[in-house]
């Protein structure tokens, strides 16, 4: 049985390369934000919006222990999932945790490009949003350094990074 969690801060590419990963092993991919939001049929910055943050946290840690509990899949976490309840001791004990770890700079750059709504960076000016960045990923490190394993993307070559971020992954994982 198989179960690859990938983890990380907003940005670091947990979506995209998971979902890559999945395919080319043949594997069910789940993220957990589309999960929340297929199961409670609302997006997550609606869930934001009406509940908080902490009615968001609350949600994601009920749907996260509905989810790793599947087999055969690779599971996308949202960047703050490991950084509340027991969440990361938990995704410790039901698989392969992997933490995508990049620089601000790099997830500045990707969240920049990105299209998907985050509520964290709503509103932000580039400054505002580069030292967000800065200061939240120095606070939920130790939190995602918990996992297994760590990949860090920021080292890559620009060329093709997704694909050499799925195949650093597999020679981690030994898969
Ligand atoms: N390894 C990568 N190389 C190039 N672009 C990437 C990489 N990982 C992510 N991106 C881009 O960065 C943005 C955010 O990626 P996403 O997978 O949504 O991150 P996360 O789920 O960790 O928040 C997307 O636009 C994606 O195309
Ligand atoms: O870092 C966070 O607290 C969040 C990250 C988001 O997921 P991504 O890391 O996939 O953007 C999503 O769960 C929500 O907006 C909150
Ligand atoms: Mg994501």
């Amino acid at each position: 049985m198989t179960r690859i969690i990938i983890v990380g801060y907003m940005g670091a590419g947990k979506t995209t390369v998971g979902k890559a990963l999945a395919k080319e092993l043949g594997l069910t991919f789940y993220d957990l934000d589309w999960y929340i939001e297929e199961r409670m049929r609302k997006t997550v910055p609606q869930i934001f919006a009406e509940k908080g943050e902490e009615g968001f946290r609350k949600i994601e840690n009920a749907m996260l222990h509905e989810v790793a509990e599947f087999e055969d899949i690779v599971l996308s976490c949202g960047g703050g999932t490991p950084c509340f309840f027991d969440n990361m001791e938990y995704l410790n004990r039901q698989g392969d945790t992997v933490y995508l770890k990049a620089t601000p700079d790099v997830l500045y750059k990707h969240l920049k490009m990105g299209k998907t709504e985050r509520p964290l960076l709503k509103n932000k000016t580039k400054e505002e949003m580069y030292r967000f960045i800065e200061e939240q990923l120095a606070q939920r490190e130790t939190h995602y350094l918990e996992a297994k394993n760590v990949i860090d993307v920021s080292l890559m070559d620009n060329y093709e990074k997704i694909k050499t971020s799925v195949a650093r992954l597999r020679e981690l994982l030994n898969i």
